[in-house]
Formats: C-alpha cells, sequence, structure tokens
C-alpha cells in the first residue's frame, strides 16, 4: 500500500486534503482522526505536522507527502528525498523584511540578527550568498521580533503582503525561494517505485489540468470554421461536428480559464453563436 503523508494543519492542510478529494482518494471527515486507509484505491494516509512530513519521507518511513517547497527545503534531506510534483496551491514566496525604510539590500545584514521559523531555509541562503548573519530561532509571528528587540530583520512567508504592511514591515532584497505546495517523493531508483505512485501522480495531474481547463462549445459557419478554431486550438485539436443545417458546424474544444471571456467575445465577433461553456470535473490527459 502506498503511504502518503498529508499536513494535518496549517495553510496546506485543507487545500491538500480537498486536491486529494478531487482526485478520487478518500479523506478523513474528523481532524482528530490521524491515519486513514483507502483500500479501493490501495493507500494510506497519515496526518502529520507540515514541517515533519520532508522528516518522514526522508527517512523512508513514508512514501511520499505533500508539503511546501519552503517546508521541505528548511528540512534539509534533499539527500534523500526529491520533489516529484509542484501542486499550483499555496503560492508564496520566502523573503528578507525589516521596519520600512531600515535596509534597501540583503549585504546591509552583516553581522545583523535574522528571526526566522525557517533556520535551515534560511542559513542554506546565508551560506550560499556568503552572508554572515546571526539566525534567530523563533517558533511563529516573526513579524513582531524586531520591534521587541530580539532581531533587525526576519525571513518570512510572504503570499498578500497584508500581514507586513499591518506590522509596518516591508521586503527588501531578491526572493530567497518561490514557494507553493509540492509532492515530494523519497530518492531511489525507478525499480523501486512504490505501487500505486503512478496512478497518484497521474490523477494528481489530471486535477491540475482540470482546474486550469474549461471546455468550450460553439456552432459557426463552415467558412468561419478556419478563423474560429484558431482562437480555440485546445489541448489537441477541437473537435468539429456536422449539425443538421449543412452550413453550421459545433465546435468543442478546451481553453484556459483565464482565457474564457476573451476567447468568447472573439469567438462572438468572428460570428460564432450558442457559445457555452463548462467546467471539467476530472481529466486524464
Ligand atoms: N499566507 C500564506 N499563503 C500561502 N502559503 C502559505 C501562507 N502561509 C503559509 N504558507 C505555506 O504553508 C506552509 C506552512 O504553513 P503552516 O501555516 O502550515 O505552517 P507554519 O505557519 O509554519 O506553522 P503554524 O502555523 O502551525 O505555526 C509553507 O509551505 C508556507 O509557504
Ligand atoms: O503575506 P500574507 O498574505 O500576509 O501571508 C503571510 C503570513 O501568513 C503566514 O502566517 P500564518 O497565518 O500561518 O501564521 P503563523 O505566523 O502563526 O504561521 C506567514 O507566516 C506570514 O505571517
Ligand atoms: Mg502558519
Amino acid at each position: 500500500m502506498l503511504r502518503i503523508a498529508v499536513p494535518n494543519k496549517g495553510a496546506l492542510s485543507e487545500l491538500a486534503i480537498q486536491m486529494l478529494r478531487e482526485a478520487g482518494y478518500r479523506q478523513r471527515r474528523d481532524a482528530r482522526e490521524l491515519v486513514l486507509v483507502d483500500p479501493e484505491n490501495h493507500v494510506e494516509f497519515f496526518y502529520l505536522r507540515p514541517r515533519d512530513i520532508a522528516v518522514y519521507v526522508g527517512q523512508g518511513s513514508l512514501d511520499v507527502g505533500l508539503t511546501g517547497r519552503d517546508l521541505f527545503a528548511d528540512a534539509r534531506v534533499d539527500d534523500s528525498a526529491e520533489e516529484i510534483m509542484a501542486l499550483g496551491f499555496a503560492k508564496s514566496t520566502f523573503r528578507l523584511a525589516a521596519p520600512v525604510g531600515a535596509f534597501t539590500d540583503a549585504e546591509q545584514l552583516r553581522g545583523r540578527r535574522i528571526a526566522t521559523t525557517y533556520d535551515g531555509l534560511l542559513a542554506d541562503y546565508l551560506a550560499r550568498t556568503g552572508l554572515d548573519a546571526k539566525i534567530v530561532h523563533l517558533d511563529g509571528a516573526v513579524e513582531s521580533a524586531v520591534s521587541l528587540g530580539v532581531a533587525d530583520a526576519i525571513a518570512d512567508v510572504v503570499e498578500t503582503g497584508n500581514t507586513l504592511r499591518a506590522a509596518g514591515m516591508e521586503t527588501f532584497g531578491a526572493p530567497i525561494m518561490e514557494s507553493e505546495a509540492v509532492m515530494i517523493g523519497r530518492r531511489r531508483p525507478d525499480r523501486d517505485r512504490p505501487a500505486g505512485l503512478d496512478v497518484l501522480l497521474r490523477r494528481l495531474q489530471g486535477v491540475l489540468v482540470a482546474r486550469r481547463w474549461a471546455m468550450i462549445d460553439y456552432d459557426v459557419r463552415r467558412d468561419l470554421l478556419e478563423r474560429a478554431t484558431a482562437a480555440t486550438p485546445g489541448l489537441e485539436s477541437p473537435t468539429v461536428s456536422p449539425l443538421r443545417d449543412e452550413s453550421m458546424v459545433a465546435v468543442r474544444s478546451m481553453v484556459p480559464i483565464e482565457d474564457v471571456h476573451r476567447v468568447m467575445d472573439e469567438l462572438y465577433e468572428i460570428g460564432a453563436r450558442a457559445i457555452l461553456v463548462s467546467e471539467i470535473h476530472a481529466i486524464r490527459l
């Protein structure tokens, strides 16, 4: 049975569980459940602290796990585990920040104190850039570290920047890491690939595509077909079906969700009518 680690709380947990549900797996209903077996799919889910997931996968206790790229880097288990798929949610950047106006460049942190909950990630960054600074480890709410005098700057997760702004802080220097939820797995030869892993990855890939694409249908005059299908090339090639009115055809194609309205406008201009867009629930490419 494939053993999969899933975040049990925090920013990743609900979205990870939702994605696994969309991929057709059973998920726990009660937040106190620590283990859940999905016998039909031959997988077993272990609900663990997001920070610990890389440790379990790195040690080989579990086959794969959903975690954040930043948490994975922070755990420093790169020699035994690797990122196998980016999952497209919980996107954030890991950045340096300080009270507005305090610093403009990372170089200015030489000899200063930086507070973070991601010591490993920060230490690797400091080593990589040859910056000699002191790391102050905290457990959370690092935005208060500077005003309370335990650090000169912080290194933390930034999404909207609202938390920083509310604390009177700003980012400076280049981002240390672009993060998002990822699937990690133990490094091992292909022949030792655990059963069920390929199915899991194909299903998750399907969810990612279904989230990015919609289905578009429309009717158009045959003589306008070339122009219309140029606007809706789809993933492979649009389906064109005859209509009872032989001067017309029906077209069905996939279209990126962010382009839906622009494409509908374009099709209407070309002369297509009865343009309808529907959601894709699941897909296997
Ligand atoms: N506001 C956010 N937007 C997007 N991703 C986020 C956000 N906050 C945290 N994350 C991501 O979630 C993961 C860790 O967050 P989570 O809240 O689960 O842990 P934590 O904050 O370290 O722990 P805790 O909240 O229990 O102290 C990281 O991968 C991080 O990049
Ligand atoms: O840029 P923003 O959109 O404001 O998001 C970033 C904030 O979100 C996370 O905090 P979380 O809510 O997990 O609280 P925590 O400090 O307890 O981890 C992170 O640690 C930042 O503080
Ligand atoms: Mg948090």
